[in-house]
Protein backbone atom coordinates (compact mmCIF):
# COMPACT_ATOMS: atom_id res chain seq x y z
CA UNK A 1 0.00 0.00 0.00
CA UNK A 2 1.18 3.46 -1.02
CA UNK A 3 1.69 5.69 1.77
CA UNK A 4 1.95 9.10 0.37
CA UNK A 5 0.70 10.44 -3.04
CA UNK A 6 1.27 13.59 -5.22
CA UNK A 7 -0.07 14.44 -8.45
CA UNK A 8 1.14 16.99 -11.03
CA UNK A 9 -1.97 18.03 -12.81
CA UNK A 10 -5.81 16.93 -11.88
CA UNK A 11 -8.40 16.84 -13.86
CA UNK A 12 -12.06 17.06 -11.86
CA UNK A 13 -14.88 16.17 -14.78
CA UNK A 14 -18.03 17.71 -13.11
CA UNK A 15 -16.75 20.42 -11.07
CA UNK A 16 -19.76 20.22 -8.57
CA UNK A 17 -20.32 19.55 -4.94
CA UNK A 18 -18.24 16.03 -4.79
CA UNK A 19 -15.91 17.22 -7.33
CA UNK A 20 -15.18 20.68 -5.96
CA UNK A 21 -15.05 19.24 -2.57
CA UNK A 22 -12.52 16.53 -3.29
CA UNK A 23 -10.75 19.42 -5.28
CA UNK A 24 -10.55 21.91 -2.08
CA UNK A 25 -9.40 18.67 -0.19
CA UNK A 26 -6.58 17.45 -1.98
CA UNK A 27 -4.73 21.40 -2.23
CA UNK A 28 -5.61 21.75 1.67
CA UNK A 29 -3.65 18.11 1.83
CA UNK A 30 -0.82 19.38 -0.62
CA UNK A 31 -1.76 16.31 -2.88
CA UNK A 32 -1.77 18.20 -5.98
CA UNK A 33 0.19 20.95 -7.74
CA UNK A 34 -2.55 22.06 -10.28
CA UNK A 35 -6.09 21.38 -10.63
CA UNK A 36 -8.23 21.96 -14.24
CA UNK A 37 -11.79 21.47 -14.12
CA UNK A 38 -13.90 20.36 -17.01
CA UNK A 39 -17.83 20.92 -17.09
CA UNK A 40 -20.30 20.50 -19.67
CA UNK A 41 -21.60 23.84 -18.32
CA UNK A 42 -19.32 26.93 -19.23
CA UNK A 43 -21.27 28.90 -16.17
CA UNK A 44 -19.56 26.38 -13.66
CA UNK A 45 -16.45 26.15 -14.85
CA UNK A 46 -16.50 30.02 -14.76
CA UNK A 47 -17.68 29.79 -10.85
CA UNK A 48 -15.19 27.47 -9.87
CA UNK A 49 -12.44 29.36 -11.66
CA UNK A 50 -13.47 32.63 -9.99
CA UNK A 51 -14.27 30.44 -6.00
CA UNK A 52 -10.39 28.80 -6.54
CA UNK A 53 -11.27 25.59 -6.67
CA UNK A 54 -9.59 25.31 -9.91
CA UNK A 55 -6.75 26.94 -11.78
CA UNK A 56 -7.77 26.86 -15.15
CA UNK A 57 -11.11 25.22 -16.70
CA UNK A 58 -12.64 23.96 -19.80
CA UNK A 59 -15.53 22.34 -21.82
CA UNK A 60 -14.30 20.46 -24.12
CA UNK A 61 -12.88 17.13 -22.33
CA UNK A 62 -10.24 15.83 -24.65
CA UNK A 63 -8.68 19.25 -24.09
CA UNK A 64 -9.47 19.16 -20.53
CA UNK A 65 -7.52 15.74 -19.58
CA UNK A 66 -4.64 16.42 -21.47
CA UNK A 67 -0.99 16.17 -19.26
CA UNK A 68 -3.42 14.76 -16.38
CA UNK A 69 -2.11 12.30 -14.30
CA UNK A 70 -5.25 12.07 -12.25
CA UNK A 71 -8.51 12.01 -13.54
CA UNK A 72 -11.60 12.51 -11.18
CA UNK A 73 -15.07 11.87 -12.84
CA UNK A 74 -17.62 13.75 -10.91
CA UNK A 75 -20.46 13.74 -12.89
CA UNK A 76 -23.87 12.34 -12.29
CA UNK A 77 -23.80 8.28 -12.72
CA UNK A 78 -25.56 8.74 -15.99
CA UNK A 79 -22.71 10.23 -17.78
CA UNK A 80 -19.41 7.63 -16.33
CA UNK A 81 -20.04 5.35 -19.46
CA UNK A 82 -19.87 8.28 -22.01
CA UNK A 83 -17.59 10.14 -20.42
CA UNK A 84 -15.29 7.03 -20.01
CA UNK A 85 -15.66 6.16 -23.15
CA UNK A 86 -13.78 9.47 -24.39
CA UNK A 87 -10.79 9.00 -22.05
CA UNK A 88 -9.96 5.81 -23.33
CA UNK A 89 -8.44 7.85 -26.13
CA UNK A 90 -8.03 11.05 -24.51
CA UNK A 91 -6.37 9.99 -21.24
CA UNK A 92 -3.00 9.99 -20.79
CA UNK A 93 -0.88 7.18 -20.53
CA UNK A 94 -0.31 5.92 -17.24
CA UNK A 95 -3.24 8.12 -16.27
CA UNK A 96 -5.11 7.17 -12.74
CA UNK A 97 -8.88 7.67 -13.60
CA UNK A 98 -11.37 7.49 -10.56
CA UNK A 99 -15.08 7.84 -10.54
CA UNK A 100 -17.24 9.21 -7.14
CA UNK A 101 -20.53 8.04 -8.42
CA UNK A 102 -23.21 6.50 -5.68
CA UNK A 103 -23.56 3.25 -7.87
CA UNK A 104 -20.85 0.89 -8.79
CA UNK A 105 -22.05 -1.43 -10.98
CA UNK A 106 -22.09 1.02 -14.13
CA UNK A 107 -17.97 2.43 -12.96
CA UNK A 108 -17.18 -1.14 -12.82
CA UNK A 109 -18.66 -1.80 -16.46
CA UNK A 110 -16.67 1.73 -17.76
CA UNK A 111 -13.94 0.01 -15.77
CA UNK A 112 -13.25 -3.14 -17.28
CA UNK A 113 -14.02 -1.59 -20.68
CA UNK A 114 -11.23 0.61 -20.53
CA UNK A 115 -7.25 -0.03 -22.29
CA UNK A 116 -4.59 -1.41 -20.22
CA UNK A 117 -2.67 1.70 -20.63
CA UNK A 118 -4.74 4.16 -18.26
CA UNK A 119 -6.25 2.72 -14.71
CA UNK A 120 -9.78 3.22 -13.81
CA UNK A 121 -10.72 2.75 -10.22
CA UNK A 122 -14.30 3.53 -9.05
CA UNK A 123 -14.64 4.75 -5.83
CA UNK A 124 -17.89 5.97 -3.39
CA UNK A 125 -17.15 8.55 -1.19
CA UNK A 126 -20.04 7.86 1.39
CA UNK A 127 -20.01 11.51 2.03
CA UNK A 128 -22.11 14.83 0.80
CA UNK A 129 -24.80 17.15 0.95
CA UNK A 130 -28.36 18.00 -0.10
CA UNK A 131 -26.68 20.64 -1.79
CA UNK A 132 -25.33 20.32 -5.33
CA UNK A 133 -22.57 22.92 -7.39
CA UNK A 134 -18.97 23.95 -6.60
CA UNK A 135 -20.25 26.67 -4.21
CA UNK A 136 -21.33 23.73 -2.45
CA UNK A 137 -18.08 21.70 -2.11
CA UNK A 138 -15.98 21.76 1.28
CA UNK A 139 -12.17 20.56 1.99
CA UNK A 140 -13.31 18.24 5.18
CA UNK A 141 -16.27 16.46 3.72
CA UNK A 142 -14.67 13.25 3.42
CA UNK A 143 -12.60 13.40 7.09
CA UNK A 144 -13.57 9.88 8.54
CA UNK A 145 -16.10 8.86 6.19
CA UNK A 146 -15.75 5.75 4.46
CA UNK A 147 -14.42 5.59 0.30
CA UNK A 148 -15.25 2.99 -0.88
CA UNK A 149 -13.05 1.45 -3.86
CA UNK A 150 -14.77 -1.74 -6.65
CA UNK A 151 -11.45 -2.16 -8.50
CA UNK A 152 -11.75 -4.10 -11.95
CA UNK A 153 -10.67 -7.81 -11.95
CA UNK A 154 -7.20 -6.50 -13.66
CA UNK A 155 -3.94 -8.54 -11.98
CA UNK A 156 -1.46 -6.79 -13.73
CA UNK A 157 1.14 -4.72 -11.17
CA UNK A 158 0.36 -1.48 -12.88
CA UNK A 159 -3.01 -1.73 -11.85
CA UNK A 160 -2.20 -2.77 -8.53
CA UNK A 161 -0.91 -0.04 -8.16
CA UNK A 162 -3.14 2.27 -9.03
CA UNK A 163 -5.95 0.82 -6.47
CA UNK A 164 -2.89 1.68 -4.27
CA UNK A 165 -2.47 5.05 -5.07
CA UNK A 166 -6.53 5.54 -5.64
CA UNK A 167 -6.58 4.20 -1.44
CA UNK A 168 -3.64 7.04 -0.79
CA UNK A 169 -5.49 9.39 -2.73
CA UNK A 170 -8.47 9.03 -0.21
CA UNK A 171 -6.73 8.78 3.08
CA UNK A 172 -4.80 11.53 2.19
CA UNK A 173 -8.03 13.76 1.56
CA UNK A 174 -8.82 12.12 5.57
CA UNK A 175 -11.65 9.28 4.46
CA UNK A 176 -11.46 5.31 5.74
CA UNK A 177 -11.35 3.01 2.25
CA UNK A 178 -13.28 0.01 2.33
CA UNK A 179 -12.17 -2.41 -0.94
CA UNK A 180 -15.98 -4.38 -1.72
CA UNK A 181 -17.43 -5.71 -4.53
CA UNK A 182 -19.63 -3.34 -6.97
CA UNK A 183 -22.44 -5.69 -6.60
CA UNK A 184 -22.47 -5.86 -2.45
CA UNK A 185 -21.59 -1.96 -2.74
CA UNK A 186 -24.84 -1.40 -5.06
CA UNK A 187 -27.18 -3.62 -2.38
CA UNK A 188 -25.62 -2.06 0.56
CA UNK A 189 -26.17 1.45 -0.17
CA UNK A 190 -29.65 0.59 -2.00
CA UNK A 191 -30.51 -0.15 1.87
CA UNK A 192 -28.45 2.62 3.35
CA UNK A 193 -28.79 5.35 1.22
CA UNK A 194 -30.80 4.82 -2.23
CA UNK A 195 -33.94 3.50 -0.26
CA UNK A 196 -34.02 6.33 2.33
CA UNK A 197 -33.84 9.15 -0.40
CA UNK A 198 -36.84 7.68 -2.37
CA UNK A 199 -38.46 7.59 1.06
CA UNK A 200 -37.81 10.81 1.80
CA UNK A 201 -38.76 12.58 -1.61
CA UNK A 202 -42.10 10.65 -1.56
CA UNK A 203 -42.77 11.62 2.30
CA UNK A 204 -42.13 14.73 1.31
CA UNK A 205 -44.47 14.57 -2.13
CA UNK A 206 -47.28 12.52 -0.43
CA UNK A 207 -47.21 15.82 2.53
CA UNK A 208 -47.77 18.40 -0.43
CA UNK A 209 -50.85 16.01 -1.55
CA UNK A 210 -52.76 16.31 1.23
CA UNK A 211 -55.00 18.97 0.31
CA UNK A 212 -56.48 19.78 3.73
CA UNK A 213 -52.86 20.65 5.16
CA UNK A 214 -51.54 23.89 4.38
CA UNK A 215 -48.56 24.49 2.45
CA UNK A 216 -47.88 27.29 5.52
CA UNK A 217 -48.81 24.81 8.20
CA UNK A 218 -46.26 22.50 7.00
CA UNK A 219 -43.65 25.24 7.07
CA UNK A 220 -44.51 25.99 10.60
CA UNK A 221 -45.09 22.07 12.14
CA UNK A 222 -41.52 21.21 10.35
CA UNK A 223 -39.65 21.30 13.78
CA UNK A 224 -38.30 17.78 13.93
CA UNK A 225 -38.71 14.40 11.97
CA UNK A 226 -40.10 15.90 8.17
CA UNK A 227 -37.74 18.79 8.63
CA UNK A 228 -34.83 16.23 8.29
CA UNK A 229 -36.74 14.45 5.45
CA UNK A 230 -37.15 18.03 3.67
CA UNK A 231 -33.57 18.16 3.77
CA UNK A 232 -32.58 15.20 2.19
CA UNK A 233 -35.44 15.54 -0.50
CA UNK A 234 -33.88 19.06 -1.73
CA UNK A 235 -31.28 16.84 -2.65
CA UNK A 236 -30.47 17.24 -6.52
CA UNK A 237 -33.39 16.03 -8.99
CA UNK A 238 -30.87 14.82 -11.86
CA UNK A 239 -28.07 12.91 -9.44
CA UNK A 240 -31.36 10.68 -7.93
CA UNK A 241 -32.73 10.26 -11.56
CA UNK A 242 -29.48 8.35 -12.22
CA UNK A 243 -28.64 6.49 -8.92
CA UNK A 244 -32.74 4.74 -9.66
CA UNK A 245 -31.86 3.89 -13.29
CA UNK A 246 -28.74 2.44 -12.76
CA UNK A 247 -29.49 0.67 -9.46
CA UNK A 248 -32.48 -0.88 -10.48
CA UNK A 249 -32.35 -4.41 -8.91
CA UNK A 250 -30.85 -3.71 -6.18
CA UNK A 251 -33.31 -0.64 -5.25
CA UNK A 252 -36.34 -2.65 -6.27
CA UNK A 253 -35.21 -5.29 -3.88
CA UNK A 254 -35.35 -3.31 -0.78
CA UNK A 255 -38.24 -1.76 -1.75
CA UNK A 256 -40.02 -4.73 -2.12
CA UNK A 257 -38.74 -5.89 1.78
CA UNK A 258 -39.53 -1.87 2.95
CA UNK A 259 -43.17 -2.68 1.82
CA UNK A 260 -43.69 -5.52 3.43
CA UNK A 261 -42.06 -4.30 6.90
CA UNK A 262 -44.74 -1.04 5.93
CA UNK A 263 -47.80 -3.89 5.30
CA UNK A 264 -47.04 -5.14 8.73
CA UNK A 265 -47.44 -1.68 10.79
CA UNK A 266 -50.30 -0.81 8.64
CA UNK A 267 -52.13 -3.69 9.60
CA UNK A 268 -51.30 -3.93 13.65
CA UNK A 269 -52.28 0.23 12.99
CA UNK A 270 -55.54 -1.12 11.96
CA UNK A 271 -56.10 -4.16 14.27
CA UNK A 272 -54.67 -1.65 17.58
CA UNK A 273 -51.96 -4.33 17.89
CA UNK A 274 -49.72 -2.25 20.13
CA UNK A 275 -47.22 -4.75 21.20
CA UNK A 276 -46.87 -5.67 17.32
CA UNK A 277 -45.83 -2.14 17.26
CA UNK A 278 -43.95 -1.40 20.49
CA UNK A 279 -41.88 -4.29 19.63
CA UNK A 280 -40.65 -3.48 16.00
CA UNK A 281 -39.62 0.41 17.30
CA UNK A 282 -37.84 -1.61 20.38
CA UNK A 283 -35.96 -3.71 17.65
CA UNK A 284 -35.11 -0.45 15.14
CA UNK A 285 -33.84 1.61 17.99
CA UNK A 286 -30.69 -0.75 18.35
CA UNK A 287 -29.70 0.08 15.47
CA UNK A 288 -29.34 3.81 15.73
CA UNK A 289 -27.54 3.16 18.60
CA UNK A 290 -24.95 1.30 17.09
CA UNK A 291 -24.70 3.64 14.24
CA UNK A 292 -23.80 6.49 16.97
CA UNK A 293 -21.91 4.36 18.86
CA UNK A 294 -19.42 3.69 15.77
CA UNK A 295 -19.39 7.65 14.92
CA UNK A 296 -21.21 7.43 12.20
CA UNK A 297 -23.55 9.37 13.10
CA UNK A 298 -23.90 13.16 12.02
CA UNK A 299 -25.49 16.37 13.59
CA UNK A 300 -27.41 17.90 11.27
CA UNK A 301 -27.75 20.67 9.53
CA UNK A 302 -23.99 21.30 9.37
CA UNK A 303 -22.37 18.25 10.49
CA UNK A 304 -20.69 19.50 13.17
CA UNK A 305 -17.92 21.25 10.03
CA UNK A 306 -17.16 24.92 10.26
CA UNK A 307 -15.77 25.12 6.73
CA UNK A 308 -18.92 24.11 5.48
CA UNK A 309 -20.56 27.06 3.52
CA UNK A 310 -24.66 27.22 4.26
N1 LIG B 1 -24.23 14.72 -3.62
C1 LIG B 1 -23.83 13.77 -2.81
O1 LIG B 1 -24.18 13.75 -1.64
C2 LIG B 1 -22.91 12.70 -3.35
C3 LIG B 1 -22.16 11.93 -2.44
C4 LIG B 1 -21.27 10.97 -2.95
C5 LIG B 1 -21.19 10.73 -4.31
N2 LIG B 1 -21.98 11.48 -5.16
C6 LIG B 1 -21.83 11.23 -6.60
O2 LIG B 1 -20.98 12.25 -7.10
C7 LIG B 1 -21.32 12.58 -8.44
C8 LIG B 1 -21.51 14.08 -8.55
O3 LIG B 1 -22.51 14.50 -7.66
P1 LIG B 1 -22.57 16.03 -7.16
O4 LIG B 1 -23.48 16.03 -5.98
O5 LIG B 1 -21.22 16.59 -7.06
O6 LIG B 1 -23.35 16.69 -8.41
P2 LIG B 1 -23.40 18.21 -8.87
O7 LIG B 1 -24.70 18.37 -9.57
O8 LIG B 1 -23.06 19.13 -7.76
O9 LIG B 1 -22.23 18.29 -9.98
C9 LIG B 1 -22.23 17.53 -11.16
C10 LIG B 1 -21.55 18.34 -12.25
O10 LIG B 1 -21.34 17.50 -13.38
C11 LIG B 1 -21.55 18.27 -14.56
N3 LIG B 1 -21.81 17.35 -15.67
C12 LIG B 1 -22.90 16.61 -15.91
N4 LIG B 1 -22.74 15.84 -17.00
C13 LIG B 1 -21.49 16.11 -17.48
C14 LIG B 1 -20.74 15.62 -18.57
N5 LIG B 1 -21.21 14.69 -19.41
N6 LIG B 1 -19.49 16.12 -18.76
C15 LIG B 1 -18.98 17.07 -17.93
N7 LIG B 1 -19.66 17.56 -16.87
C16 LIG B 1 -20.90 17.07 -16.63
C17 LIG B 1 -22.71 19.19 -14.20
O11 LIG B 1 -22.78 20.32 -15.06
C18 LIG B 1 -22.37 19.54 -12.75
O12 LIG B 1 -21.59 20.72 -12.69
C19 LIG B 1 -22.56 11.76 -8.78
O13 LIG B 1 -22.18 10.63 -9.52
C20 LIG B 1 -23.10 11.34 -7.43
O14 LIG B 1 -23.78 10.10 -7.51
C21 LIG B 1 -22.81 12.47 -4.71
O1 LIG C 1 -26.07 13.46 3.81
C1 LIG C 1 -26.54 13.57 2.71
O2 LIG C 1 -27.09 14.57 2.33
C2 LIG C 1 -26.43 12.46 1.76
O3 LIG C 1 -27.41 12.17 1.18
C3 LIG C 1 -25.14 11.82 1.52
C4 LIG C 1 -25.19 10.48 0.83
C5 LIG C 1 -25.93 9.46 1.72
O4 LIG C 1 -26.96 8.96 1.35
O5 LIG C 1 -25.40 9.19 2.79
C6 LIG C 1 -25.86 10.58 -0.49
C7 LIG C 1 -25.41 9.95 -1.58
C8 LIG C 1 -24.09 9.44 -1.66
O6 LIG C 1 -23.77 8.62 -2.65
C9 LIG C 1 -23.35 9.38 -0.43
C10 LIG C 1 -23.80 10.03 0.66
Amino acid sequence: MTDSVKFNRACVIGVGLIGSSLAHAMRTAALVDEIIGVDRDADVIARAQKLGVIDKGETDLVKGVKGADLIIVSTPVGAIGAVAAELASAADDGALIIDVGSVKGVALDAAKAMPERVHFVPCHPVAGTEQSGPEAGFASLFHDRWCILTPAPRDDDAYKAAVDKAAALWSGVGAKVEIMTAEHHDLALAVTSHLPHLIAFTIVGAADDVESVAAGEIVKYSAGGFRDFTRIAASDPVMWRDVFLNNKEAVLEVLGRFSEELAVMQRAIRWGDGQALEDAFTRVRGLRKAIVEAGQESAAPNFGRDDKPR
